[in-house]
């Protein structure tokens, strides 16, 4: 397992709910610092658990904090996370919904989803060549015949992607015709234990209920866009962030891994107010994904803010024309990344010392 890391980590929470869900992570999340962002009526008070070391931000301290560059994030949807991703400090960051607890593996071990990230974080990625034993930098594990030699050091990794189990991420339409899906039972066939690294050029669906990343190397270009109110888009944040990272991540050299850790999602949110926050996305994806595929980078992007402005240009040529929508949240991405700029400026050297 990782070390845990307490000083460069931030844990990243969306809310709109309750924090009692904070009782259940105690013995992980308490070393930890928590950000937290509550989403929705900012003069509603909210109570978080006692003991947890945490900075709270509502509307109001967004609008407040960043003034006209405010309108680059979200209201009313869960995509108001990645505030906290820019006002972080930290080297790492680990997102989590409000609505999840800790899972069981299979011989009924609690699972320390955290530590495992960061494992996975710290530890490189294979993006070039697959490794048909999973993870080869796990315990006990390695690469098989076959592997070229030169590629064994893999890259570093950038982003770490966990799953769930018992209410999976469905799209509303998936939810609608299978309410009763679950990824439930300890001990099924269905908790996976298995890393692997997405190879390089394959796009995924990323959701954020389960993330870390690396906010150092990927921070800039893990913006969740613009949802939720007044946008004809919900819903579709970790989606659009995990096609942008995938593709700066794969010009840049780094990891994206998704499996392990799982966590438990419990609950499900109601599949015919997502149907309308997506409706435009069922349509739209066909359309963005392409755009993923085909987006090549120029080699003079050598860092995520050059790359994600560059992606932010090429998103308002191709995608502005399926809808308007498009060129706002090509705009926002601009804005996005002058806020980040201004939050992540370099330390200013003084007498020759940072
Ligand atoms: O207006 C809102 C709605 C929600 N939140 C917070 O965001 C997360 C996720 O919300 P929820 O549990 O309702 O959504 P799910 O459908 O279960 O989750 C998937 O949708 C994703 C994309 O938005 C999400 O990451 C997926 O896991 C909770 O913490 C809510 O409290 C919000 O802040 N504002
Ligand atoms: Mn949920």
């Amino acid at each position: 397992m990782a070390p845990t890391l307490n000083g460069e980590v931030d844990i990243v929470i969306p809310t709109i709910r309750s924090l009692n869900f904070l009782e259940d992570w105690r013995p992980f999340f308490e070393p930890y610092h928590l950000i937290i962002i509550q989403d929705g009526d900012p003069t509603k008070e909210i109570k978080v658990p006692e003991g947890f070391d945490y900075e709270l931000y509502n509307r109001n301290d967004i609008n407040r904090i960043l003034g006209p560059k405010a309108n680059c994030i979200s209201f009313k949807d869960g995509a108001c996370r990645c505030f906290g991703f820019l006002v972080s400090k930290k080297k790492f960051i680990y997102t989590i919904d409000d609505d999840c607890f800790v899972a069981k593996d299979p011989s009924g071990k609690e699972i320390d989803a955290l530590a495992k990230h960061l494992e996975n974080l710290t530890k490189p990625s294979t993006p070039y060549y697959f490794n048909t034993l999973y993870d080869p930098y796990r315990e006990g594990a390695d690469f098989v015949r076959g592997y070229p030699f030169s590629l064994r050091a893999g890259v570093p990794t950038a982003v770490s992607h966990g799953l769930w189990l018992n209410i999976p991420d469905y799209d509303a339409p998936t939810q609608l015709v299978k309410p009763l899906d679950r990824n439930t039972s300890v001990g099924s066939n269905r908790y996976v234990d298995a890393v692997l690294t997405i190879p390089k050029g394959t796009l995924y669906p990323m959701c954020a209920m389960n993330l870390a990343f690396n906010r150092e190397l990927i921070g800039a270009a893990m913006y969740f866009g613009i949802m939720g109110d007044g946008q004809p888009l919900g819903r579709y944040d970790d989606m659009w962030a995990g096609w942008c990272t995938k593709v700066v991540c794969d010009h840049l050299g780094y990891g994206v891994k998704t499996g392990l850790p799982y966590l438990w999602h419990s609950k499900a949110s109601n599949p015919f107010v997502n149907l309308k926050k997506e409706y435009n996305g069922l349509f739209w994806q066909e359309e963005m994904i392409p755009f993923f595929q085909s987006v090549i980078l120029p080699k003079k992007c050598t860092n995520a803010q050059e790359c994600y402005l560059e992606l932010a240009k090429q998103a308002k040529e191709k995608l502005g024309p399926v809808d308007p929508y498009f060129n706002n949240l090509a705009d926002a991405m601009v804005t996005w990344i002058e806020a980040w700029e201004e939050f992540n400026a370099p330390a200013k050297v003084k007498n020759g010392t940072a």
